[in-house]
């Protein structure tokens, strides 16, 4: 990456930015949380938990799609979840990233962090990152100026107009766009990509907040075979040196991820139905009742 690459991505990414600012679309407001400065500090985990949820349940209009659900993960496992439509997946993760809050219940982020205790920019800003089923990537910037956008950018000690990246800065973004396979597409639109590139430019933009944790909702839906074994490629890399929550149905991609010693968590009816490695939870009776065997 040249310099030249990087100044002019960083006036695009200026110029783009002030006019969503302008038009007041939602992609600008998405713009503005990718900006924010991020205050992470250091997650406690001497406990050996990353995140742990205890006796955690949520109603809406009565019906409870959260039921008294015990989780935790440690630091650096790729833990893998599945479950039937309307488990509860998809909820669970607003919970943890504080966009739904449950009725009652602990959630910790490491043994110190009360995530009840935050909103959801500020547990963004904690170093949990969500990934979205739809890749929402900004279209009509490069894979460049995407990742760039992404870095954690203070902008009242840096006015963005004289934003240059720094060496720390550029050698991550050359490490991110190397680990999600993009390096030769940077200064290609975002748009012009395909379903399964898209996807990785988004875990690439969270990769740019160095998350601790990362959250990803059906990551290969729509993607070719090829893509997804790629994709499980990629999460076997990003394991340990991030913790992982991964929602599916794509019991191959499951199996790819997991291995024999993964732990796979069945989530159905708002709790845990079962838990352990892939092959023992695909052999457990009530898994097969309720999900693997329709
Ligand atoms: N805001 C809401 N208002 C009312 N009901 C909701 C709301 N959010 C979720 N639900 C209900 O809670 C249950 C759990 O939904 P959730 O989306 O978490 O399931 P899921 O396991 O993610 O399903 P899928 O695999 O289809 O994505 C469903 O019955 C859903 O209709």
């Amino acid at each position: 990456m040249t310099p030249d690459l990087m100044e002019e991505g960083a006036l695009r990414v200026e110029t783009y930015t002030r006019q969503r600012a302008e038009t007041g679309t939602a992609s600008g407001d998405r713009a503005a949380s990718y900006a924010r400065p991020a205050v992470a500090g250091e997650v406690d985990v001497t406990h050996g938990r990353i995140l742990y949820l205890e006796d955690v349940s949520v109603s809406f209009d009565g019906f409870k799609a959260i039921k008294g659900l015990n989780l935790d993960i440690a630091p650096g496992e790729l833990r893998c979840i599945i479950g039937p439509n309307g488990a509860g997946k998809t909820t669970m993760m607003d919970i943890i990233t504080g966009k739904t809050r449950p009725d009652s219940g602990t959630v910790f982020f490491g043994s110190t962090i009360d995530l009840l205790r935050h909103n959801e920019p500020e547990i963004a800003a904690l170093g949990i990152g969500r990934k979205f089923q739809k890749p929402t990537v900004f279209e009509d910037l490069t894979v460049f100026e995407n990742l760039e956008l992404a870095l954690k950018t203070d902008k009242r000690v840096r006015p963005s107009m004289f934003f240059q990246l720094d060496s720390a800065q550029r050698d991550r973004l050359a490490e991110v766009l190397h680990t999600i396979h993009l390096a030769p597409h940077v200064r290609r639109q975002a748009g012009l990509l395909s379903h399964g590139q898209k996807q990785w430019l988004e875990i690439g933009m969270l990769l740019m907040q160095e998350p601790k944790l990362m959250l990803l909702d059906e990551p290969v839906a729509g993607m070719t075979d090829e893509e997804t074994a790629r994709t499980a490629e990629l999460f076997l890399t990003l394991k340990g040196k991030h913790s992982l929550m991964v929602v599916e149905h794509d019991m191959h991609f499951i199996r790819a991820i997991a291995g024999d010693t993964g732990t796979v968590t069945v989530l159905a009816e708002g709790s845990v139905l079962a838990q352990g490695p892939l092959d023992k939870v695909q052999a457990d009776e009530r898994v097969i009742e309720v999900y693997l065997g329709r």
